[in-house]
C-alpha cells in the first residue's frame, strides 16, 4: 500500500515514535511524505520514504494530487489543532481529497493506532479492487 506520512511540528516527535514502534509493518510498504516529517523518520527508522516538499511549500497539495491520481491508499496525518498553520487552505485541501476519493485518512495517534493494524491484518485489500 502506499501511505503518506505528514507531522505538524508539535507532533513530529509523535509520528516519529510511531514509525519506530511499527517500523515491521510500515517496511512492507510504500512511504511517502511531507518534507521535514520525512527526514525526522527515515533518520530516526531507516526507513525509505519518498519526501515530497515541506508542507507550507506544497507538500500537502503534492500529496493531495496523488490521492486524485489514485495513487495514496491511507494517510495519517498528526495535525496540531492547537498551533495556526500558514497553510491551512493547503491543508484543508488535502482532507477534502481524502473524502472525495474515499481514502482512510486518520488525523491523531489514536486513529493511527488502530489503522496500522488494520492495515497490517489485511483489511485494507479492498483498495486493490
Ligand atoms: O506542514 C505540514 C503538513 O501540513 C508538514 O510539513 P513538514 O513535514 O515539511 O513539516
Amino acid at each position: 500500500m502506499k501511505i503518506a506520512l505528514i507531522a505538524h511540528d508539535k507532533k513530529k516527535q509523535d509520528i516519529v515514535n510511531f514509525t519506530i514502534a511499527y517500523t515491521e509493518i510500515l517496511k512492507h510498504h510504500t512511504l511517502l511524505a511531507t518534507g521535514t516529517t520525512g527526514k525526522k523518520i527515515s533518520d530516526a527508522t531507516g526507513l525509505e520514504i519518498h519526501r515530497f516538499q515541506s508542507g507550507p511549500l506544497g507538500g500537502d497539495q503534492q500529496i493531495g494530487a496523488r490521492i486524485a491520481d489514485n495513487e495514496m491508499d491511507l494517510v495519517i496525518f498528526f495535525r496540531d489543532p492547537l498551533t495556526a498553520q500558514p497553510h491551512e487552505p493547503d491543508i484543508s485541501a488535502l482532507m477534502r481529497l481524502c473524502d472525495v476519493y474515499q481514502i482512510p485518512l486518520v488525523t491523531n495517534l489514536g486513529g493511527a493506532e488502530v489503522m496500522i493494524r488494520a492495515l497490517d491484518a489485511g483489511f485494507f485489500d479492498w483498495r486493490k479492487l
